[in-house]
């Protein structure tokens, strides 16, 4: 079978430096094209050299369409406002569209939805790391059996990152939600300040913390009398979600149309 023609958005940020450096090494991916903003000081850099590896001979551009012409797979890790645009341009091509952007509004997860029914080819996931995703069953199971227990969901990333909570966080937080049988929206206490009164029983509550180069840090706390279950993951190098990524895009590219999340590509959701 001819290998999968990946384009990689964002090529000139953090994970699209990984991402660029995880299709270079996976058997059955090439490197079709880079893209970032054609504002972005990347352009016209080899993709390659710019991920710290050897030239690739493909140069970064900000030309979208161009971009696209040709390819099977988008590997997404931007901003919700540029994977809304890209879902829309998968859905015309019925391209497979790997997306870790977080930090989506309801109306934008509503838009990549809408394109994931309209013909593209979707897995979206806050953490396409295996770790996270094995966590977030666990956090489900915990939040079932425990069920008086109080939820909290600690995490850190470095000082760069630009949503809060993160979208594992939200991920975990919904595992815990579904253990509970609750809908997290309704459940969830995402700040506190001031004079707060005591703690809304049956809540999840989130803290974020930023600093430093924190590749990302996640504890969900379960508080119970007298005892409390820490569940950790500790992601020490970007590596481990562009080799998720990767695995999604192979397994998504002989599957239908549709909007799927790492927890079916990893078949945690039997
Ligand atoms: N789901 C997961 O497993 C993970 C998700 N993430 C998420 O991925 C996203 C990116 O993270 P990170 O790499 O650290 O961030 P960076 O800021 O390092 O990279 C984002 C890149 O996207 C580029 N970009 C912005 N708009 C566009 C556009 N319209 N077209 C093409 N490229 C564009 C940016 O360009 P410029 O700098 O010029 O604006 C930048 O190069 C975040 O939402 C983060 O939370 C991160 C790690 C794992
Ligand atoms: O922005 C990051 O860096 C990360 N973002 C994702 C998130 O929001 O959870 C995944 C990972 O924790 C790193």
């Amino acid at each position: 079978m001819a290998d999968l023609r990946v384009v990689v958005a964002g090529a000139g940020g953090r994970m699209g430096a990984a991402n660029i450096r995880a299709v270079a090494a996976t058997k059955g991916l090439t490197l079709h094209a880079a893209l970032d903003r054609p504002e972005s000081s990347a352009v016209d850099a080899d993709a390659g050299s710019h991920s710290g590896i050897a030239p690739l001979g493909v140069a970064i551009t900000g030309d979208v369409e161009a971009a696209l012409d040709g390819a099977d797979v988008i590997l997404d890790f931007t901003t919700p406002t540029s994977s809304v645009a890209l879902a829309r341009r998968a859905a015309e091509r019925g391209l497979v569209h790997v997306i870790g952007t977080t930090g989506c509004t309801r109306d934008e997860d509503a838009e990549i939805a809408a394109a994931a029914r309209a013909g593209a080819r979707i897995v979206k996931s806050g953490n396409f790391s295996l770790g996270v995703n094995l966590l977030a069953d666990l956090v489900r199971k915990a939040a079932a059996a425990l069920a008086d227990y109080d939820i909290e969901i600690l995490e850190m990333h470095h000082a760069r990152k630009v949503d809060a909570p993160s979208g594992t966080a939200l991920l975990l937080g919904e595992a815990a939600a579904h253990g509970r049988r609750v809908a997290l929206a309704e459940t969830s206490v995402r700040v506190r300040d001031g004079h707060t009164g005591p703690r809304v029983e049956g809540s999840i509550g989130f803290a974020a913390l930023r600093g430093g180069t924190v590749v990302g840090d996640h504890t969900v706390i379960l508080a119970g009398p007298s005892e409390r279950i820490e569940l950790s993951h500790r992601a020490e190098d970007r590596m481990i979600f562009a080799h998720g990524a990767v695995k999604a895009a192979l397994w998504a590219a002989d599957r239908p149309a549709g909007l799927y999340t790492m927890a079916d590509v990893l078949g945690l959701n039997t």
